[in-house]
């Protein structure tokens, strides 16, 4: 797993900067983005509904430009039961990708965003609904403070999660471990530090997350390596799947926008 991925053309770049920068908070920002990307939205758009601090904020929104009639007839697919039970409290119709396996634009946040665009997801425990409502979405708008860009993917030092079935996983997290030894490669079972027991996804499964070094090359490979593995469900790397990524950040917004 150490070849070179051949970086992707992106198509335009907005940034509308602030002439007088002040420090905000980080949840500032990511409301900040979360209301850039609801712009996006149109009345009778299926609209795919992200998981997370940052998302949680596009929901808010929704929900309020429904309430105020500024949006009608939207329906939105959730990304996982956490953001289906917002959705609902803030009164947005719901459906699922067996109804409508057409989504106009899903809004999501990231864990990491590199140069390209490609994303880790997944630290809040929600990739396997976040990817198939994203594979689903015709537009895939992502929204994150600056402090989740990184020069490559892993880059952070921080989780690469990949969702796992419960049955020996050891021996799963072992052989994720194995194929990227060259990348100094750890691999942990993500636990609820509530109550050491392990942190069980939506779909009843569990997380490994994985610790890189060094780059781990390119991704296509590797995650086509990491969905070979028998007992592997899904991974955390959303490659070639953003198609906008809007960055909120002390000196303003960036919108980067991405041909699929
Ligand atoms: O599983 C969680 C999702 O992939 C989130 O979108 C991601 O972890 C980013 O979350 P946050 O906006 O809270 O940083």
């Amino acid at each position: 797993m150490a070849t070179t991925y051949a970086p992707h053309f992106i198509a335009s770049e907005t940034t509308s900067s602030s002439s007088n920068p002040i420090k905000m908070a980080q949840d500032e920002l990511k409301k900040i983005a979360a209301y850039k990307a609801v712009e996006f939205i149109k009345s009778g758009m299926v609209v795919g509904l992200g998981t997370g601090s940052t998302a949680k904020h596009a929901v808010d929104r929704i929900g309020e430009l429904i309430q105020q009639g500024v949006l009608t007839d939207i329906v939105g697919i959730p990304t996982s039961k956490k953001t289906h039970e917002q959705a609902l409290s803030v009164h947005i119709p719901l459906s699922d990708l067996d109804t409508h396996p057409v989504v106009d634009l899903a809004i999501d946040g990231a864990d990491e965003v590199d140069p390209d665009l490609n994303l880790v997801k997944g630290r809040g425990g929600s990739l396997l609904r976040e990817k198939m409502i994203e594979f689903a979405s015709k537009k895939f708008v992502v929204i994150v403070d600056e402090t989740k860009l990184v020069d490559y993917i892993g880059g952070s030092g921080l989780a690469m999660p990949v969702e796992v079935v419960p049955f020996c996983w050891k021996f799963t997290a072992h052989k994720l471990e194995l194929l990227f030894k060259e990348s100094g490669c750890v691999a942990k079972l993500r636990i609820c530090p509530e109550t050491g027991d392990p942190f069980v996804t939506d779909n009843s499964n569990y997380t490994i997350d994985l610790f890189f070094k060094k780059s781990i090359g390119d991704l296509k490979a590797a995650g086509d390596a990491i969905l070979r593995l028998p007992g592997v469900v899904e991974h955390g790397m959303f490659i070639d799947m953003a198609t906008a990524v809007i960055v909120a950040g002390d000196g303003g917004v960036t919108v980067k926008n991405k041909e699929r």
